[in-house]
């Protein structure tokens, strides 16, 4: 079980929802696979488990690369942040592939939200280039290219994470 840390109550400090669909998300890895096919060539795709997994599959199909390793990294019990836990390291053909300091290797997660995340998995491979679909103001100087920035206060909902449900009207009161 991962250790809860209050102070770190994501979506507590979150006041503004910002739902994502299946359609935009895949809009958006398309719009940051243009930005990175002018950064590349690159070896290989790292996903930041898990978030980091559906982004990592629509850029990697879109570069075509099919050499795709995983950072797995828990840390985040549904909105609360504790302690980061690395449950898996990169392995070490991808490692080799990036001559040790992740040259040439391309890392992806969905987001950056404090950057804890980003600065653990950086620092296993300061070279690699990093990249997020959504960035907000306290992670994004580790990432290297994002495509949307919101608010620190925003608390971002996946397709993966969520379903259609019924809202009441904005005049009751509806977000
Ligand atoms: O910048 P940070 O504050 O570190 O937060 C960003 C990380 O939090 C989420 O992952 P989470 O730990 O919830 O795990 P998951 O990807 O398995 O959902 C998200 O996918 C990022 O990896
Ligand atoms: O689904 C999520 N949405 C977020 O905004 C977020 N920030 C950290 N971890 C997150 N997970
Ligand atoms: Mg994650």
């Amino acid at each position: 079980m991962v250790e809860r840390n209050s102070e770190q109550n994501a979506q507590d400090r979150a006041g503004r929802p910002f739902p994502v669909s299946w359609d935009q998300f895949h809009r958006d890895c398309r719009a940051l696979t243009w930005r990175l096919n002018e950064v590349g060539p690159f070896h290989a795709v790292i996903a930041i488990t898990r978030g980091g997994l559906v982004p990592a599959a629509i850029v990697a199909r879109e570069l075509g690369l099919r050499v795709i390793d995983t950072v797995c990294v828990a840390s985040y019990d549904h909105d609360k942040q504790g302690d980061l836990k690395v449950l898996k390291g990169i392995s070490e053909q991808t490692a080799k592939l990036g001559g040790g300091t992740g040259k040439g290797l391309l890392i992806v997660d969905d987001l950056v939200d404090t950057g804890k995340t980003g600065k653990l998995v950086r620092e296993m491979l300061p070279d690699a280039h990093f990249a997020t679909v959504y960035a907000k103001p306290k992670g994004r100087p580790l990432v290297d290219t994002y495509i949307t920035e919101v608010s620190q206060d925003t608390w971002i909902f996946f397709p993966w994470d969520t379903a259609l449900s019924f809202q009441p009207p904005i005049r009751d009161g509806a977000a």
